[in-house]
């Protein structure tokens, strides 16, 4: 039997906060704290005003609800408490919950029985993770249909469409009478092959999924007085990075988040890129090349240039920085001014060049386009058909994997037991998305990345 855990589930500093009880005691527990004004008693799940008494005090006047397994969102008995939000109330509540045989929740660990009790599949309870942490609405949009299910649904299906396969073999590999020529080979190479291109697909959307979820480091390089802070803040909205026409203004690199259309970006302002002697500036500008670096593996660079100008040897620079970067974009700024000749160049180096002005916040716009459609996040899915986790990444290839060498080994001649130890490997794996077969060690980890109370 589990023990009844409680947690507060609402971040500290609200006005109201929620305690939330999951066990077999939790209404006798709500029942020892609270009572009911007026005449009605508790109803189950019906909030209800009361006193909440705890060594004889009142503490507050909350309301109150309670709700009888097993529909409940853990399979458990439930109840919850909705104070107001003091932290000194909370905490009391919480004691006294202690006192009377409960424990404090662990992360996740409402959740963790959702999951262990066949509410939420454990592709599902990830969601649910997903949706709490979710920066944007695009990604949270995202997490609750992966908590409708489609997706699990569909990887439900998989699994029980290859455990079919298996046992076709495994009616060969047992009754002799039976010939592997017999089996339906060109349906089932089909069947295989569909599985592991769709698997693939989603795979391969684990890039986008991860811009949504995690958003992307974007460094803005450029070299002195480009207009990077300029651009950063015109980004932002607000001005955030100190701006002055004296080179070298930046120093310190400057981070913020920005949220654009559902991509998040974590925006980094850097010191111009340029050889210097001044200590303080040096370690800017190595900062920045760290910066550059970072963004360049797996997210966005930002190369600022001032289009007034002609092209220099600082402007070289950045562009051989940029140069490796997955995505990079080229911003011709101080498009207000005369343009200087000879920046043709950019397009060779840059699959994007962006005319703009970051002073007079012109350009921003086509930017924001030019970035959405670099990074894939302009047409989403609506049926939650994107990978944000990089353990169900993982977990897809795996099976994609497997499935490619039961095809190979099927095509091959190879015996049925061949074919069936490598589809079992495929369902395997594809369990462990969903839970259906998924070591506890896996478990512990997925649920303590969660929020106490979650
Ligand atoms: N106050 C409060 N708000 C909350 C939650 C909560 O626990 N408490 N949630 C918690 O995360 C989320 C809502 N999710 C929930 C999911 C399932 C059930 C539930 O009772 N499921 C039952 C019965 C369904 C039904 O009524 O038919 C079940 O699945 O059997 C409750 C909440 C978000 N808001
Ligand atoms: N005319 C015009 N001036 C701009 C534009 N963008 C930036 N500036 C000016 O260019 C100068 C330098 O801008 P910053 O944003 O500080 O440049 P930076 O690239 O951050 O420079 P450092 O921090 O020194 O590397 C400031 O005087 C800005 O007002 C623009 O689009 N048009
Ligand atoms: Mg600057």
């Amino acid at each position: 039997m589990a023990q009844t855990i409680a947690a507060l589930s609402t971040a500290p500093g609200g006005a109201i906060g929620i305690v939330r009880i999951s066990g077999d005691a939790a209404e006798s527990c709500l029942r020892a704290l609270f009572t009911p004004v007026g005449s009605r008693d508790l109803q189950p799940r019906v909030l209800t005003y009361g006193v909440l008494t705890v060594h004889g005090r009142v503490i507050d006047r909350p309301m109150a609800v309670f709700f009888p397994a097993p529909a409940t969102y853990t399979g458990e008995p439930m109840a919850e408490i909705h104070c107001h939000g003091s932290s000194a109330v909370l905490q009391a509540v919480l004691s006294a919950l202690f006192d009377l045989g409960a424990r404090q929740a662990e992360p996740g660990e409402f959740t963790r029985r959702a999951f262990l009790n066949g509410k939420l599949d454990l592709f599902a309870a990830e969601a649910v993770g997903d949706l709490v942490t979710a920066h944007s609405e695009q990604a949270a949009a995202l997490a609750v249909s992966q908590l409708g299910g489609h997706m699990s649904t569909e990887f439900a299906d998989m699994r029980q469409r290859l455990i079919a396969v298996c046992a076709q073999f495994l009616a060969v590999i047992d009754y002799p009478d039976e010939e592997i020529e017999d089996l339906p080979l060109t349906e089932i190479g089909q069947t295989l092959s569909d599985m592991r291109a769709r698997l693939n697909a989603l795979h391969e959307s684990y890039s986008r999924g991860r811009a949504l979820r995690e958003g992307l480091p974007c460094a803005i390089i450029g070299r002195p007085n480009a207009g990077k802070s300029t651009l950063l803040n015109a980004l932002l909205g607000y001005d955030r990075a100190i701006v002055t026409d004296i080179a070298g203004t930046t120093r310190d690199t400057v981070e913020e988040t920005l949220c654009l259309g559902g991509l998040v970006l974590r925006l980094q302002d850097t010191a111009g890129l340029r050889e210097t002697d001044d200590p303080v500036e040096k370690i800017g500008v190595s900062r920045a090349r760290d910066a550059v670096r970072h963004a360049a593996e797996s997210g966005v660079v930002l190369a600022v240039f001032d289009g007034s100008k002609p092209v220099g040897g600082e402007d070289r620079m950045v562009m051989r920085e940029a140069k490796n970067a997955a995505r990079a974009v080229a911003i011709l700024n101080k498009a207000d001014l005369l343009r200087a000749e000879g920046w043709e160049e950019l397009s060779d180096c840059f699959r994007a060049v962006v005319p703009l002005s970051a002073k007079h916040r012109e350009g921003l716009s086509e930017l924001t386009d030019t970035l959405l459609t670099l990074t894939g996040v302009r047409d989403l899915p609506s049926d939650g058909g994107l990978i944000t986790n990089i353990r169900q990444a993982e977990t897809l290839k795996r099976t994609a994997e497997r499935l490619e060498l039961a095809a190979e080994h099927l095509k091959a001649g190879f015996s049925p037991d061949a074919v069936v130890y490598d589809i079992e490997g495929a369902i395997e794996s594809l369990g462990e998305l969903t839970g259906q077969s998924v070591q506890n060690d896996i478990v512990d980890h997925i649920f303590a990345n969660f929020c106490v109370g979650k």
